[in-house]
């Protein structure tokens, strides 16, 4: 028979240590997984679950609060969104990241989607929140974190209802490259980078907690030069840039063809 004494401390280690341990562990993503056959069944996937979550933001809080990334997203959701269902008026199109450059420069990430939903779906040029490349990199960032916090207001973090990530091939993902500064930002919701490693230097990036406050992150990708990367964040669980995505609470998905998960 234990002592009293012994039986409450044992009580308390017990109880009141899990219940304080459940209260400060953050809850985990919800993970999904889907392979597909192709490229064109990636960008179909993708549409089809960008799509319900769009409704589905929309009859609960009247707005569709969606992050658009660079490089081949661009692709995916510029070839498929034109064919969903959804009320358009009720988007807000958001940068995970952009690249400081001019509009009508090839690397402009607002330039590939402008040219690919304004005109061929009824999204407008003002219902995107873009980042202003005139402003210098720092500046670009707070002015990009304004208008953030101005569709967020009074928030400690932004809650996109959706961000659409992509993976470059060293592991990063929206401007968060391995082993830089900007992925140990805690406070700021947007940061500015002036030496990117991939072309061009200058970017301005969602940092990690403001991609973690996320409903959903998606991450989409194609390909056989994705495999090795595909199974070193989800294969072998390295700390990655991407692997530190992890929306809580809230649903992480990865969306990939037969090529890019052969590795698995
Ligand atoms: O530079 C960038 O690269 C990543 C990955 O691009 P991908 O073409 O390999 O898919 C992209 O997600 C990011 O937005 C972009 O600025």
């Amino acid at each position: 028979m234990l002592p009293l004494k012994s039986k409450h401390k044992l009580f308390h280690f017990i109880f009141v240590r899990r219940a304080l341990w459940y209260k400060m562990a953050p809850p985990v993503s919800k993970v999904v997984r889907k392979i597909v056959k192709n490229e064109e069944e990636v960008a179909k996937e993708l549409c089809t679950l960008i799509e319900k979550l769009s409704n589905e933001a929309i009859s609960a809080r009247g707005q569709f609060s969606v992050g658009l990334s660079g490089g081949s997203m661009g692709k995916f959701v510029c070839g498929g969104l034109p064919g969903i269902t959804t009320t358009w008026a009720k988007w807000k199109l958001f940068f995970c990241d952009e690249r400081l450059v001019s509009f009508t420069d090839p690397e402009s990430t607002y330039k590939i989607y402008r040219a690919g939903l304004v005109g061929p779906t009824p999204l407008t040029e003002d219902q995107f929140v873009v980042v202003d490349p005139d402003l210098e990199v720092k500046a670009a960032a707070e002015d990009y974190e304004k208008k953030v916090q101005a569709i967020f207001p009074n928030k400690e973090w932004p809650s996109f209802d959706l961000l659409l990530l992509g993976m470059g091939p060293d592991g990063h993902t929206a401007s968060l490259f391995p082993g830089h500064v900007a992925l140990d930002e805690s406070k700021a919701w947007v940061v500015g980078v002036s030496d990117s490693p991939k072309p061009p230097p200058c970017r301005v990036t969602l940092t990690l907690p403001a991609i973690n406050h996320s409903a959903c992150c998606v991450f989409a990708m194609a390909g056989q030069g994705k495999a090795d990367m595909v199974k070193r964040v989800l294969g072998d669980g390295e700390d990655l840039p991407c692997s530190r995505v992890k929306p809580s609470p809230g649903q992480l998905v990865w969306i990939l063809d037969e090529a890019a998960a052969a590795k698995l």
